[in-house]
């Protein structure tokens, strides 16, 4: 075990309910985390809070064994992370820029921005669209944009709010096989959101199943499926009884 976050007595609020209780809860390093449950479980807002877009009511967080301040994380190490989202959110320029944007940010070199957006473009096959506006990209073109943009960071954990959902399949396929293979070559960990097994199957190394705000059950992805408890089993049911 090597936890790269850890979240310790995790209580949030949105007025006065309670959307999420995370009593305890690590990522390790080299992980790729899947987290499903049924809507409003409270996923994205975890994902919001494991990413430090938002703080946690109650609870601490601590990075490679640092305690997180209550306040928010410096600017240093939420630059540790990327995000990439259903929506890509990109910006209205080339191709080539949105994939550079995070790079500009943290200072880098003209020359060396230049270099390095060649080869994420190059690797997720998006070369030939690296002067074409991103207004004009179609959903699986957006999402290999948005992808390219937060890997080329090599961030330490990259954080994922069902990025392939809105593909259709065999794009979805295609994706995430290129996908796969060069987060496998990365080292980089992962915390993906999805409401699909198939995805989740695909490329999760582990999974935890959150249900109320709750994490009703977490290990690797084999085990939580070949062997859910009684709150997993029933969201996991409806997969199962049509035998995705
Ligand atoms: N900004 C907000 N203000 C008030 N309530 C919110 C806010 N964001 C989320 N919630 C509520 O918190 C709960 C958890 O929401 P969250 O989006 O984290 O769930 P989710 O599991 O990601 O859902 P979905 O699968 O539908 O995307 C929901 O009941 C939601 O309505």
């Amino acid at each position: 075990m090597n936890p790269y976050l850890h979240f310790q007595g995790i209580k949030h609020y949105f007025g006065k309910r309670k959307v999420l209780d995370i009593p305890e809860f690590s990522i390790s390093g080299g992980d790729f985390l899947g987290v499903m449950g049924p809507n409003g479980a409270g996923k994205s807002t975890f994902l919001k809070i494991a990413s430090f877009l938002e703080a946690p009511v109650e609870g601490t967080i601590s990075y490679r064994g640092e305690t997180v301040p209550e306040n928010g994380a410096p600017l240093g190490l939420r630059r540790k992370f990327s995000i990439a989202l259903q929506q890509p959110l990109l910006l209205d320029t080339t191709v080539s820029q949105n994939i550079g944007v995070g790079l500009k940010l943290r200072k880098i070199p003209r020359m060396e921005i230049a270099k390095r957006v060649d080869l994420w473009m190059d690797r997720f096959q998006i070369s030939h669209l690296a002067r074409k506006n991103a207004r004009f990209l179609s959903g699986g073109e957006a999402q290999r944009v948005s992808l390219a943009r937060a890997m080329i960071i090599e961030p330490e954990i990259l954080f994922l709010d069902e990025p392939f959902s809105a593909l259709d399949f065999p794009t979805k396929i295609k994706l995430m096989e290129d996908f796969r293979e060069i987060f496998a070559s990365s080292g980089t960990t992962a915390m993906f959101v999805s409401h699909d097994l198939m995805e989740v199957k695909f490329l999760t190394s582990s999974l935890a199943i959150m249900v109320g705000g709750e994490i009703k059950q977490s290990g690797a992805t084999l085990d939580v499926l070949a062997e859910p408890n009684e709150a997993a089993a029933e969201f996991l049911e409806v997969w199962k009884k049509y035998s995705i």
